[in-house]
């Protein structure tokens, strides 16, 4: 059994209806499983227990608090992108000393905080950015780890948005330049040299591009070597992708064996920056059908979920599985464009559909869990929805419904003339 299981004709997140969630908390509704979470980190962490390692969940897949304190419970570190996230970690329990600090723009004031408390690593992607770590180190008296995003130029395989490894991306130092880059940082007084990192895209389904770019990063630390530089830890990033409709992408499990099986013997400590595989398949985003408009084209069903709650499909022509929480009989089923309300034709969070619908009916949008409602806005003053945590046969409000005046709440009227 899965964490989202039909149980009596109805679609159940562990032991909880989720009609009962949305009789709950309301429509649209993100909806966590904590088992569904753990024992995701699990098979990460598991797989690489004979090996010295540190699983950083990237902290911008799933971000909202509880998700970051389970994960903080069962020892996992975190990889950031902004200072915002930084604090987050923190205040959800997180341990500072097992944060990796990736991105490519980070400011001064994020790295003085980061210092401050700090954390593990800098993963740094140009060297303009290490000249201005040295500065603000130089400036605390102390010395900044750091780690170079290496760009090893492999393609991941995946929608060009979300590739991150190839030259012509913004990411990262090339392999190329990355030597230099290392013996200037090597130099630098408030610097400390102590890993090799990179990150290839997302959403991989395949594990051979991470296996050329691992190949690609261990020759540069035999090249470092022997220019005298020593690295203690080697970070592959995230990117392991899931299941949303049919791929197959590696299980954590076969994909670690093979990285840990070409570092053996290397005396490297091992960093991953999961995301995705943790939280996407944890997730639900459940919704309900607001209005039915069956046209002479084609069949519209407005949910009263929309773009601004979930942008995949919008951003990236993403295919996210669309079910009935409870399924009518197929005899009534046609095939319906499942809509949101938002002005936009992109709107829409599925296509062609085969489904029997109803007014009122509520409908789970699977794999919500990652990039779900961290990529929400408030697009057309839509409050950005609920979050619902499932612990066994308990639910906790883990993030509650915006309201309107919430939302413009920081604006103000110009003075009378
Ligand atoms: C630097 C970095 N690390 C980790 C991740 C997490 O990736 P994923 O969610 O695909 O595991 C991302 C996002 O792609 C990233 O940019
Ligand atoms: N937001 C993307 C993944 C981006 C990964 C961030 N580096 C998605 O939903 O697939």
């Amino acid at each position: 059994m899965t964490a989202f299981d039909y149980r009596q004709g109805e679609l159940h997140a562990e032991e909880v209806a989720l009609s009962a969630i949305a009789r709950q908390y309301g429509t649209p509704c993100y909806v966590y499983s904590r088992q569904a979470i753990e024992s995701a980190w699990k098979a990460w962490d598991n797989a690489l227990r004979d090996v010295p390692h540190m699983v950083c969940f990237a902290v911008k897949a799933n971000s909202n608090l509880a998700v970051l304190n389970l994960l903080a419970r069962l020892g996992a570190g975190f990889d950031i992108v902004s200072g915002g996230e930084l604090e987050r970690v923190l205040a959800a329990g997180g341990d500072p000393s097992r944060v990796v600090f990736s991105g490519l723009g980070k400011t001064a004031d994020e790295m003085h905080r980061a210092l401050e408390v700090g954390i593990h690593c800098f993963n740094v992607e140009s060297a303009p950015e290490l000249e201005r770590l040295q500065q603000v180190a130089a400036e605390l008296g102390v010395q900044a780890p750091v780690s170079l995003r290496v760009n090893p130029d492999v393609d991941a395989g995946t929608h060009p948005y979300i590739s991150t490894g190839l030259k012509e991306n913004k990411f990262g130092i090339d392999i190329v330049s990355a030597p230099a880059v290392y013996r200037r940082a090597a130099d630098l007084p408030n610097i400390r040299v102590v890993g090799v990192d990179c990150h290839i895209g997302s959403q991989l389904t395949d594990d051979a591009p991470f296996i050329d770019a691992l190949q690609r990063l261990l020759a540069l630390i035999d090249q470092l070597a022997a220019d005298g530089i020593r690295v203690e830890h080697l970070d592959l990033g995230g990117g392991l992708g899931v299941t949303y409709r049919d791929e197959q992408p590696p299980a954590p499990g076969d994909y670690l064996r093979k990285v840990s099986d070409m570092v053996a013997g290397r005396n490297l400590t091992l960093l991953f920056e999961p995301g995705r595989s943790i939280v996407a398949n944890a997730g639900v985003l459940l919704t309900r059908v607001n209005l039915l408009k069956p046209t002479e084209h084609k069949n519209f069903a407005i949910i009263d979920a929309a773009m601004n709650d979930l942008i995949r499909p919008a951003l990236y022509s993403a295919w996210m599985g669309i079910d009935a929480v409870r399924p009518r009989s197929d005899d009534a089923a046609l095939d319906w464009d499942i809509v949101g309300p938002v002005c936009e034709t992109g709107d829409f969070l599925g296509k062609d559909r085969r489904l029997a619908l109803a007014e009122g009916d509520l409908l789970a949008v699977r794999s919500a869990g990652a990039y779900g409602f961290v990529m929400s806005s408030n697009y057309n003053t839509r409050g950005r929805a609920a979050e619902v945590m499932v612990d066994g046969g308990t639910t906790h409000l883990v993030r509650r419904r915006e309201t309107v005046s919430e939302l413009f709440a920081g604006e103000s009227l110009l003075p009378e003339a």
